[in-house]
Parts: C-alpha cells; sequence; structure tokens
C-alpha cells in the first residue's frame, strides 16, 4: 500500500424509495482505498455493502433512490455525476467484478468481441492493437489457449473461466480502482481460492486498489490490508486487517469471528446475538443499531444518543459510545492469565 488516495468517500448515504418514502439503506459510510490497498467490505446479507458499492458506480436509478455525500475518484466527484459522465468512468477508472460471471457477460457475443467493445467505449487502447490485448488480458487472468476460448461464447465456458473472463472485461483498461462484489460466492469451493489469488496476483502487479466485498471472514484474513465492518447500513469498525482480528472492539466484529470457527475456536455465550437485523423502515437511526441485539448490554444507558466512529488505536475505529470504552469480560480473563504468567 501507498498513501495517495484512489478513492475518498465521505459520509455517503443512499436512500431508496420504497412505497411512498424513502428509507435510508446506508449512511454516513466514508472509506478510503489507496494504491495497491485491498479494502474489504464484510457484513451479514443487507448490511449495505453492494449499495455501497453501487452507488460508487453510479447504477442506482435516480427515480428510485437519493444518493448523498461524496466520493472522489483520480480527482472526479461521483456522486451527482451525469450518466454520460459515468460511462467515461466505469470500466476506464473502476473496473467492477460481480457475483455472478453469467450475468457480467453478454451471452450473445464471443470473449473477443465483448472484451474489444469495453476497450472501444474507452479509446485506451487503440483499434490495431487490441486482438492482441485480449489475448494478453486472457494469459493475464491465467487462462490457457487464449486464442481459442477468444473465439467461444460465454456458456461454452466453465464458471471459473468466465469469472477469469469477467476479471479480463474488469481490467482491460487499467483502472485504478477494482470493485469485486462477492467474486468467489457463485463458484465452486476449489475454484474459488484460484479466482481469489488471481484478483491479488492482478492487485500487485497492477498496484490497483481494491474493494472487496465478501461475508467470508476467511478470504478477509488471507486477501485484505484494511477491513471495513458493516451493519445496518453503517460502517461499524473500520482497521487494518492484523488489528481487527486481535482487537476486535464491536460485539458485531466479534459476534462475526465467532461465526466462523477456522478463525477464533473458543466459544462464548457472549456473542450469541439474539434477533436479527430490524428492516429498514424499523431502524431507528437516532440510536445505537445494534446494541438491542445484545443481552449483556445497558442498553438504557447507552442507547440514547447516535453513534459515532471513534478511534480507538492508530487507523482503527469503532461505532459507539458503548463499545469504544468497553472491556470485555474475555478481554479481562485474558489479561489476568498473563499477568499470572
Ligand atoms: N433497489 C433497492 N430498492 C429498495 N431497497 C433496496 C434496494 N437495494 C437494496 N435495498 C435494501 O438496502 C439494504 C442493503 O442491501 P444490500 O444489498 O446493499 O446489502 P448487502 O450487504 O450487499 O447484502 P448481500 O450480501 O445480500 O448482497 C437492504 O435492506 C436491502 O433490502
Amino acid at each position: 500500500m501507498n498513501n495517495e488516495k484512489i478513492l475518498d468517500a465521505k459520509n455517503v448515504g443512499v436512500q431508496f424509495l420504497i412505497g411512498d418514502e424513502y428509507l435510508t439503506a446506508i449512511e454516513d459510510v466514508s472509506l478510503t482505498v489507496h494504491k495497491n490497498e485491498v479494502v474489504a467490505l464484510v457484513g451479514e446479507s443487507g448490511s449495505g455493502k453492494s449499495t455501497f458499492a453501487t452507488a460508487l458506480m453510479g447504477l442506482h436509478n435516480p427515480h428510485q433512490s437519493k444518493v448523498t455525500g461524496s466520493a472522489v475518484a483520480d480527482g472526479t466527484e461521483l456522486i451527482g455525476l451525469s450518466e454520460k459522465n459515468y460511462e467515461k468512468i466505469r470500466g476506464k477508472k473502476i473496473g467492477m467484478v460481480f457475483q455472478d460471471p453469467l450475468a457480467s457477460l453478454n451471452p450473445l457475443m464471443r470473449i473477443n468481441d465483448q472484451i474489444k467493445e469495453a476497450m472501444s467505449v474507452h479509446d485506451v487502447i487503440p483499434a490495431n492493437e487490441q486482438d492482441a490485448r485480449v489475448i494478453q488480458l486472457l494469459t493475464e487472468v491465467g487462462i490457457n489457449n487464449p486464442e481459442r476460448i477468444a473465439k467461444l461464447y460465454p456458456h461454452e465456458l466453465s464458471g471459473g473461466m468466465r469469472q477469469r473472463v469477467v476479471i479480463a472485461l474488469a481490467i482491460a483498461n487499467e483502472p485504478d480502482l477494482i470493485i469485486a462484489d462477492e467474486p468467489t460466492t457463485a463458484l465452486d469451493v476449489t475454484i474459488q481460492a484460484q479466482i481469489l489469488d488471481l484478483i491479488k496476483d492482478i492487485q500487485r502487479k497492477k498496484e490497483a486498489g481494491v474493494i472487496l466485498i465478501t461475508h467470508d471472514l476467511g478470504v478477509v484474513a488471507e486477501t485484505a490490508d484494511t477491513v471495513a465492518v458493516m451493519y445496518g447500513g453503517q460502517i461499524v469498525e473500520l482497521a487494518p486487517v492484523v488489528e481487527l482480528f486481535n482487537n476486535p472492539k464491536h460485539p458485531y466484529t466479534r459476534s462475526l469471528l465467532r461465526a466462523n470457527p477456522s478463525l477464533d475456536t473458543d466459544s462464548d455465550e457472549l456473542y450469541v446475538i439474539k434477533g436479527k437485523i430490524p428492516s429498514l423502515k424499523d431502524m431507528d437511526r437516532n440510536r445505537d443499531l445494534f446494541i438491542d441485539r445484545v443481552d449483556w448490554m445497558d442498553t438504557e444507558k447507552y442507547s440514547k444518543t447516535k453513534p459515532e466512529l471513534h478511534e480507538v488505536a492508530p487507523n482503527h475505529f469503532v461505532r459507539g459510545e458503548s463499545w469504544k470504552d468497553f472491556y470485555f469480560p474475555e478481554d479481562q480473563d485474558n489479561s489476568n492469565e498473563s499477568e499470572n504468567v
């Protein structure tokens, strides 16, 4: 990672028109991505990860949603950009890899033509170099016999091969930022690791910034430099990956770690969370959204104020007065143990 900012998002909010009212899906999402940095966005389904990514890409229907805040990529403010100007950004400054490779590819076009079309939109690669560039890209994403594959249609490829093609499309114009939204979820387990390795490999070679959306903390541990944990449309914890795994402050982060036995083998009743994430309509955004799900917290004392992010260690932020200074009982136990040694 270096200090050059590829993306600087501040207080991004998205509201969707549902029935006759606008409901907040994400709010106050601030995130910086540097050159050569992988930032993982994690959280359960409905926490707002994709809504944030699609807001950056300008993919929300302006008649059905309101997008607020600021997101600057390479000197361009993305929020509020016209569709015409967005077309110059998508695929050129920002490449995107979605969960389902088949949905990202045109079933009626050969691979060669799809990648060339993506290049033609942006005039980055001259027409007479595009055929060679297609072969080079397919080689870069680990496809053997690229000349043959370039002539095929998407349905003639396996899921893993298709996702490699989608990655080739995403990097065709050498974007500085790649957004990968659950890029391996739809693939066989054996292929998932290969695709992640590929994304990481390409990110290093291109020194790109990557936003990796995933619900899999194993993927985060292996791939990310920085982790943003989302709950109820807010970032509730943000930290460098090692810090987050070693010193999680928010009980939601702890519960995610607990839910992944390969990462954390201690079992502790404290982190069994009750209930489920409220619907957008039922969220009271003037109080801590998570507190009601934790039996042992003094909700009366802490739930009154709208929670803000607090820096609890260098570059480690946690949302909410209640969690900022909270000393988890297990930490107490551990510290006693270490004192006794
Ligand atoms: N187009 C839409 N119209 C109305 N509500 C939406 C729309 N898109 C998302 N939402 C709502 O916004 C909230 C955040 O959803 P989002 O898809 O961003 O979550 P996510 O964390 O990406 O989940 P998943 O992992 O399932 O993709 C959810 O409550 C969802 O129902």
